[in-house]
């Protein structure tokens, strides 16, 4: 392993991917033809080939006790809390144990949180997870109160929860270019595929999301216990089922939410555990934007902001300011100017990865990158080794990030009624991540200490 790493860092690294490497992915090139696109060429996935990289699969110390999230109580703390609290619960009797293989999947979801990572990539339960939210019954459905644009919390069979958006524009439609970003609509289709794109990223730190075709009339008017939310159902003109809710912004008669006539493109996303089990802080964004038409932010007018960020706490210690630049990458890359606040888990302190939620005004335009977004890889100047070696390894054409995205996505079950991102959606991505290559080698062309290197023990390692 430690020859490999030192290869991909090498200045013969790109001679090396030009060579076999590019050799083979120009035999197995995806096949793009009359509109139709082939995601595999005889069982050769490109997904799968990188999930099978080294860079995707670095051991990990198994997590000790204080690094889970969540923990099944034991039969003594059971006890504890029985004779402390009021007997009599006569509520709901739930048929799952200790045993996991009683679990349903979002409690094995919540279970397997931990301090460095959301989810397992490799964890069988997410299939599952997944599949649940796509296909089981809708119990019921409320507005999630909290934010500023409609979504709704949906409640399934088995005690799991769901934050839904709605499909509210056409999956092709271009953001006008004459707004602002504060005044953009969320796209369910941009937190189905921030989801794949973070994962391929290796960070792991966006809840699962998947795609649903619901009917508006059974599965939401027909369930819901919310007056207020089936107070705002009408039909259209064109005889489409419509409602709208309520919340700050587009929330009226003029900006609906249609069925055609009845059938809805929704995301899915899997709810993290209650924030009474899980308390979580959050943190505004050192680069939040001013969220003016007029205002500039500090960091837009202090080309060394970066510097007073370095010695502030958190950002002063550990990988907090790393895992910004982690962040402010996956939102250059899908191109979310939306990163007002992030989350982390108030258990792990410090010491922990942050939470990349909501992401539905990504993926707006695709014709235009916004160079703002890397200002805390270009102000600082310093990035984890593990994500620009995974960065270098997806713009290679074996492995290329548009063709594992198109891959990933394809996955997702809304993917049967269209792709989930068109074609200039896929291409920007790799038109970006040349960019913040770039940006990369333009630091480490003036500054020695870019690479904060987390894989140093993996070299360390003998072969
Ligand atoms: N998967 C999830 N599980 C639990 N809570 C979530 C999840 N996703 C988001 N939330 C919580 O719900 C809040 C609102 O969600 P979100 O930010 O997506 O909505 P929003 O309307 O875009 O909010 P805002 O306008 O503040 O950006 C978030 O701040 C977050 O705390
Ligand atoms: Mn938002």
């Amino acid at each position: 392993m430690l020859l490999f790493f030192s290869e991909l860092n090498s200045n013969t690294w790109h001679h090396v991917g030009k060579g076999s490497l590019g050799e083979a992915a120009e035999q197995e090139k995806t096949l793009i033809g009359a509109g139709k696109v082939i995601q595999k060429v005889k069982g050769h996935s490109k997904l799968e080939a990188l999930f099978r990289h080294p860079l995707y699969n670095l051991p990990r110390p198994e997590p000790q006790k204080d690094d889970w999230l969540l923990r099944v109580k034991t039969r003594e703390d059971v006890k504890e809390t029985e004779s402390e609290e009021e007997e009599g619960d006569d509520s709901i009797s739930i048929s799952w144990t200790r045993d996991v293989k009683t679990h349903p999947p979002w409690l094995r979801f919540h279970l397997g949180i931990s301090r460095w990572e959301l989810y397992n990539r490799k964890d069988p339960n997410l299939v599952q997870l997944t599949h649940s939210l796509a296909t089981q019954r809708i119990l019921g459905a409320v507005q999630k109160t909290g934010g500023t644009q409609l979504k709704l919390l949906i409640s399934f069979p088995n005690y799991g929860q769901a934050l839904l958006k709605p499909m509210k524009q056409p999956r092709d439609a271009e953001t006008n270019e004459n707004l602002f970003y504060f005044s953009d609509f969320e796209r369910h289709n941009a937190e189905i595929a921030a989801f794949h794109l973070d994962r391929l990223l290796g960070f792991n730190r966006i809840p699962p999301v998947v795609g649903r075709l619901i009917n508006v009339t059974t599965e939401i008017r027909e369930v819901t216990t919310d007056h207020r939310l089936s107070s705002t159902f009408f039909t259209s003109p064109v005889g489409n089922m419509c409602f709208y809710g309520l919340c700050e912004y587009y929330c009226s008669t003029e900006h609906p939410v249609c069925g055609q006539p009845h059938a809805l493109e929704v995301s899915l996303a899997a709810m993290l555990p209650d924030l009474s089990l899980a308390p979580r802080r959050s943190w505004r964004s050192p680069w939040r934007r001013a969220y003016s038409r007029t205002k500039l932010a500090q960091w837009e007018k202090d080309p060394t902001y970066c510097d007073t960020v370095k010695q502030t706490p958190p950002y002063n210690q550990g990988t907090r300011l790393v895992d910004l630049i982690d962040m402010a990458v996956l939102d250059f890359l899908m191109s979310n100017m939306d990163r007002h606040h992030y989350e982390t888990f108030e258990k792990f302190g410090n010491e922990t990865f942050l939470l990349h939620l909501d992401n539905g005004r990504a993926f707006g335009r695709h014709s235009r990158d916004e160079p703002s977004i890397l200002a805390p890889l270009q102000q600082c100047c310093r990035i984890r080794r593990s994500t620009l070696l995974r960065l270098r390894l997806l713009s290679l054409p074996s492995f290329r990030l548009s063709d594992v995205m198109r891959e990933s996505l394809a996955q997702d079950p809304l993917a049967g009624v269209a792709p989930l991102l068109s074609e200039p959606h896929l291409s920007a991505l790799d038109r970006r991540l040349a960019s913040v290559l770039q940006v990369v080698q333009a630091c480490q062309d003036q500054h020695s200490d870019v690479i904060y290197d987390d894989l140093d023990e993996y070299d360390q390692q003998p072969d």
